[in-house]
């Protein structure tokens, strides 16, 4: 090889190896530098979790309490392994409202077997209708409602000389939509004045408050809101532990207190750190209480009161147990006059024939049903809506 060439191969050479140095070092250090923010920012949610710690026994966490994380930069720069808690991505309204609306016609419920009797039938005659009124009350339509429906039904039939099932469709429709009273306001109060909306969820034992609360805050982050969480039922030992397990798989802080700890104060702290970190809403969890116990239903009014020393309480849903029919129409009467009810929220409406309760409930108390609870899966709650609950019995019929 001759010396010039060589000189090139030489100098060809160098100017590579300085090329690959340099790649190297700039990732080392934009390795280290990654590894460095993510070390802060896990500084950061631990003080974040701690903030309450100067609070007595209410404890603030201002972040979720994901997978800890035990990550540092070790001295080869290398980024080391991180836990950052993942988080869910709640179901989009209109892909849950579809779904849920087939699930509330595929659920083969009473009140959709008594409309298939009537508008399966050629000559509608009296044992039809017998039939047809004790499915109503079988799925706890009530027997005014029942009635009432059933005289309806059997004037226009007649008067309007209803010959085939699509015209008797038609009618039943309108008559249950009727029922139903698709006037009322089902809109939840979750806009943010000068202070947060807050929303108050109350109802006996096992009826489904938390797990309406969990699904709640699922719509509303779907929804784009900042919501926070109050565990405000200290009773039930695991209360705060699974309300705190769904704010956080949506990154959802709860505000919760030592067990037994006074559940106005809780709240009150709630809706507290709600208005310091200017959040859109604060939802607060109460315990389940018997509305015969009178202690119990005092304290529920304490609590209102209380929150309301900072903020109104926009919205207090009761939760009913659709399985529970009739008795559920006494615990709301008397919630109701306790803490002045404005919306109920109709759970395991999925495995029940008693879907007839929505009208009792909105009739005797003039309070709109606003939500039903479709299934124990996380985004199973949907709005109600009396056009397609009617749709879906008789779509089942
Ligand atoms: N199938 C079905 N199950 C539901 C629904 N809503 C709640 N549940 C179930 O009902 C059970 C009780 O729910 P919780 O949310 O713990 O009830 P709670 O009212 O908070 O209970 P307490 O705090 O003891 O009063 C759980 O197993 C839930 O999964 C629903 O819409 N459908």
């Amino acid at each position: 090889m001759d010396p010039l060439t060589l000189w090139y191969v030489v100098g060809g050479l160098f100017l590579a190896a300085l090329v690959i140095v340099g790649f190297v070092a700039v990732n080392r250090r934009s390795a280290v530098r990654r590894a460095e923010e993510r070390r802060q920012l896990q500084a950061g949610e631990a003080a974040g979790g701690r903030a309450g710690d100067d609070r007595g026994d209410v404890d603030v966490l201002d972040r979720p309490s994901g997978p800890a994380s035990t990550g540092t930069v070790d001295d080869t720069g290398t980024a080391p392994d991180v836990v950052v808690p993942e988080l869910d991505r709640p179901e989009a309204t209109d892909t849950r409202l579809a779904r849920l609306r087939r699930r509330l016609a595929g659920s083969n419920n009473a009140l959709g077997r008594g409309l298939l009797l009537l508008l399966s039938r050629d000559q509608i005659d009296e044992q039809t209708w017998e039939d047809f009124e004790d499915t109503l009350i079988t799925a706890d339509l009530g027997v005014g409602p029942t009635t009432e429906l059933v005289d309806t039904l059997r004037t226009r039939f007649r008067v309007e000389g209803v010959a085939d099932a699509g015209r008797a469709r038609e009618i039943l429709r309108s008559e249950l939509l009727a029922l139903l009273d698709p006037s009322m306001d089902r809109t939840i109060r979750a806009d943010r004045t000068d202070t947060p909306a807050v929303i108050m969820v109350v109802g006996v034992n096992g009826t489904g408050k938390t797990t309406t609360v969990g699904k709640l805050a699922r719509v509303l982050v779907a929804e784009d809101k900042d919501v926070l969480l109050g565990a405000a039922d200290t009773f039930r030992a695991a209360a705060a532990e699974q309300l705190q397990t769904w704010g956080d798989r949506v990154g959802v802080p709860t505000v919760r207190g030592a067990e037994g700890s006074d559940p106005a104060s809780v709240a009150f702290e709630a809706v507290k750190a709600g208005i310091e970190g200017e959040v859109d809403v604060v939802l607060i969890d109460t315990a389940g209480r018997l509305h015969t116990k009178t202690g119990l239903m005092d304290e529920l009014g304490k609590v209102k009161r209380v929150i309301e020393r900072q903020a109104p309480v926009g919205e207090v849903l009761l939760v009913l147990d659709a399985t529970t029919g009739q008795n559920g129409l006494t615990q709301a009467r008397i919630f109701r006059e306790v803490v002045d009810v404005t919306g109920i929220v109709l759970t395991k409406l999925d495995g029940s024939a008693k879907g007839g309760i929505v009208v009792q409930v909105q009739r005797e108390l003039g309070v709109p049903v606003k939500l039903v609870g479709l299934g124990e899966g996380v985004d199973d709650l949907a709005p109600f809506d009396a056009t397609v609950f009617v749709d879906a019995l008789l779509e089942t019929a």
